[in-house]
C-alpha cells in the first residue's frame, strides 16, 4: 500500500449514447463528465523540479488534457459497433461501410479513433466498447497509465480512474 496518493480532476463536455441500454440512455445525449485520476507513490522525489512531490499536478493535468480532453471534449463518443449512429456521420459521397472499416482499422491499431472528417465536420471519438462510465474509466486508465509513470520518472503510478456521468453517478476502474 503506497503512502502518498494524489488526485487530479478535469471536466469535459461530450455526447454519447448506449445503444444497448433498455431505457433513456439509448437516446443521444450529453454529459459534463468529471474525470479523476488517482496516482500513488511509495516515496517522493528527492531532487529536481518535482522535489517532495509524487508527480507534479501540472504534469498530470497536461497528460489528461492532451490525451482525454483533446480527443473527447465537445465531441461525440461513439461505439464502433453502433453502425446506425456512425453512418449518420459518414462524409458526403463516402461509402459508409468502407468509411467504418477504415475507422475499425484505426481503432484496432490505436485503441480508439478520432476524426472530424465527417458529414458535418463534427468531432467523433470512436471506441471499441459501449461508452458507459465504467468502460470509459477503463479506457482512460489505459490511456494514462504509461504517461503517469513516465512524467513522474517512475515515482508514481496510476491506481484509479473515476468518471462522473452526472453529479450523482460515478464509475471507478482500479485494477
Ligand atoms: N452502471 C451504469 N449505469 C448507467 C450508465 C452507465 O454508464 N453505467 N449510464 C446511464 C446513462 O448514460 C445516464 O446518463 C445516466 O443515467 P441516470 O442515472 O438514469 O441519469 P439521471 O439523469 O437520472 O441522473 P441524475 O444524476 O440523478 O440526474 C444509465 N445507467
Amino acid at each position: 500500500m503506497s503512502v502518498f496518493h494524489i488526485r487530479r480532476r478535469i471536466e469535459i463536455d461530450a455526447g454519447h449514447r448506449i445503444a444497448t441500454h433498455g431505457s433513456k440512455c439509448r437516446n443521444l445525449h450529453g454529459h459534463r463528465y468529471g474525470i479523476e485520476a488517482e496516482c500513488a507513490a511509495d516515496a517522493l522525489h528527492d531532487g529536481g523540479e518535482q522535489t517532495d512531490m509524487a508527480l507534479d499536478f501540472a504534469f498530470l493535468k497536461d497528460e489528461m488534457m492532451s490525451r482525454i480532453d483533446a480527443f473527447c471534449d465537445h465531441g461525440l463518443i461513439v461505439a464502433l459497433s453502433d453502425a446506425a449512429l456512425l453512418d449518420l456521420f459518414a462524409p458526403n459521397g463516402a461509402d459508409p461501410v468502407v468509411w467504418r472499416a477504415r475507422l475499425a482499422q484505426t481503432v484496432a491499431r490505436d485503441g480508439a479513433a478520432l476524426t472530424s472528417d465527417t458529414r458535418l465536420g463534427s468531432k467523433i471519438y470512436v471506441v471499441p466498447f459501449h461508452p458507459t462510465a465504467e468502460a470509459l474509466a477503463r479506457h482512460w486508465f489505459e490511456v494514462l497509465a504509461a504517461p503517469v509513470v513516465e512524467r513522474s520518472g517512475g515515482a508514481a503510478r496510476l491506481v484509479a480512474l473515476r468518471v462522473w456521468e452526472t453529479p450523482n453517478c460515478m464509475a471507478e476502474y482500479a485494477p
